[in-house]
């Protein structure tokens, strides 16, 4: 990461050493200001106050925190004199409102003058003057109430703030990032890319476009996915295009090799943003950064995993922003029911799978493994047996992932077995249970594997196998089961602390079939 940190966002100058002192004290008081701000701050929006990064920020005389800032702030902080003590007792009133919507949700925030929490998608409407298109969509869909990640991350990009933010998967991310986008940049064509969303993957790409077109339904809005063929030969300068999700590789390629124009990109969001963050992609995101040039753009970190590397990387790089977090950080959903099973061994885990079906196959089941080689074992394995299974992987060409995809989530295929490609955002309605047939690389690893189930409020299953070689590696795991409620064994919770973090060993192959060179 720190190589990452480096080379990442080289344009944008925070000067660590000056402000030394202040990430001290940041690192120190990081706990208690989650409290402080939370009873102190003023909710700008609610107090009438509108913000934006183009005007003037504003901040109430309440405000204790501004000494406090390893978030650059891009522009002074003005302080508004509150006149009348009837006047400062409303404010109060509205401070102590969004505290306690805030701990209702189990939402916590770090950073000054952030804007209440939404109570309702109603108050898109009164407050930030919301069209009646998008309400309608979100009616449409099913949407009743945001979710707490909506309920925060909504106002904070609604009143120009940069946002990073750690959701359990399955909390509805997606919406959160992809609301103000809609509602702040204007459809029609003429005025070039206004919004770019990067994400890890192209099946999670192509999702997310997919909900983006969906809540843009009745607008004419521009939504476009970055396929392999419009980096490599569209015309870029006459394709109308507001909205645009790309993964990063065909992003930086477009820009680099066939001059696309992000300087009018007014909102930038990293979807899975520790992932991108990681080498292999950390470069591209860098040239892309440097390529969204518009002194005001709003940048936004989404993830349910945000490493510390990863924060400490967002705030040096990062206006002014504002830390979310929903309930606490890097762990699973409390919606999922985790499980450990000991399998002794490669074969123990073929065996204990089977025995997981033939006990109760509960469709659709997610099956991981850590290889692409390893997953077209496995699929061998079980393509003969009575269960609908079917693979996906690195090696098949995107129509076959495209397929292996909608099939299972037609219910076509009850189980699919599948490699980390799909492990991040991938939104599978109604996922019963995930298996973890090789165990995880890491703790992060585990949250995305097992968050494909257990979402928009369902329950679900996960089932981690493992070995013998993996047993040093149970505490993260184990750690991770407790801190989302579930059971951890004190055995496993006693083991010692690992300094390497990723587990990936050598396994033997999946395979009953007998040896070739066998007589
Ligand atoms: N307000 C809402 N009410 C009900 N369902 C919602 C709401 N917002 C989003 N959803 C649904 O919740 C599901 C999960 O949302 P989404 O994929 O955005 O989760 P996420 O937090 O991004 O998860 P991950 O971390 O795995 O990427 C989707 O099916 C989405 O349609």
């Amino acid at each position: 990461m720190d190589r990452a940190s480096s080379m990442l966002f080289g344009g944008v100058h925070f000067d660590r050493k000056r402000f030394a002192s202040d990430i001290e004290r940041f690192k120190e008081k990081e706990a208690e200001q989650d409290i402080q701000i939370e009873t102190e701050s003023q909710p700008i929006e609610s107090a009438g106050i509108e913000n934006g990064r183009k005007k003037k920020r504003k901040a109430n005389t309440f405000e204790a925190v501004e000494s406090f800032s390893v978030f650059k702030a891009s522009e002074p902080v003005h302080i508004v004199e509150v006149d009348s003590s009837e006047q400062k007792k409303e404010v109060e009133k509205q401070i102590e409102q969004a505290a306690l919507l805030r701990k209702k949700h189990g939402i916590h925030i770090s950073g000054h003058n952030v804007p209440a929490p939404l109570q309702s998608f109603e108050e898109l409407s009164s407050r930030y003057g919301c069209k009646p298109f998008l309400l309608r969509n979100l009616s449409e869909l099913g949407f009743k109430e945001p979710t707490p990640i909506q309920r925060q991350a909504i106002p904070i990009l609604l009143s120009g703030r940069e946002c990073f933010a750690c959701a359990p998967t399955g909390s509805g991310k997606t919406l959160a990032f992809l609301c103000p986008i809609l509602m702040k940049i204007k459809p029609g064509s003429g005025d070039g890319i206004k919004a770019v969303v990067i994400c890890p993957t192209r099946e999670l790409a192509a999702q997310t476009t997919r909900e983006c077109k969906k809540l843009t339904k009745g607008r004419k809005f521009y939504v476009k996915l970055m396929t392999k063929e419009l980096a490599r030969t569209g015309d870029f300068k006459k394709m109308p295009c507001t909205v645009l999700v790309s993964t990063p590789l065909r992003l930086d390629f477009a820009v680099r090799k066939r001059k696309l124009d992000l300087t009018r990109v007014e909102y930038l969001v990293l979807d899975e943003s520790d992932k991108l963050f990681e080498l292999g992609f950390v470069e591209q995101i860098d040239s892309v950064v440097k390529a969204c040039s518009n002194p005001s753009i709003i940048r936004s970190l989404f993830s349910a995993t945000l490493p510390d590397s990863v924060e400490e990387l967002a705030r040096s790089i990062m206006h002014d922003a504002v830390r979310v977090i929903v309930g606490r950080k890097n762990s699973a959903s409390e919606l999922i029911k985790q499980k450990l099973i000991f399998a002794g061994s490669e074969e123990g885990k073929l065996l204990a799978l089977r025995q997981c079906f033939a006990q109760s196959l509960n469709p659709p089941v997610l099956v991981f493994v850590q290889s692409k080689e390893r997953a077209k074992e496995l699929y061998k394995e079980l393509a003969f047996d009575d269960i609908k299974a079917d693979v996906i992987h690195a090696d098949l060409s995107q129509e076959q992932r495209e397929n292996a995809v909608d099939n299972f989530r037609a219910g076509k295929t009850w189980v699919l077995i599948a490699t980390d490609v799909i492990s991040r955002g991938m939104d599978f309605k109604g996922v019963n249970c995930v298996i973890n047939y090789d165990f995880p690389e890491s703790a992060a690893a585990y949250i995305h594997r097992i968050g494909r189930s257990g979402r928009a409020g369902r329950h679900g299953e996960a089932i981690t196998l493992y070995t013998e070689e993996d047993k040093p590696f149970l505490r993260n795991i184990a750690n991770v089961m407790v801190a989302s409620g579930c059971e951890g064994p004190s055995w496993i919770l006693s083991l010692p602390k690992l300094r390497r973090k990723k587990h990936r060993p050598q396994r033997d192959s999946i395979s009953t079939a007998p040896d070739d060179n066998e007589e």
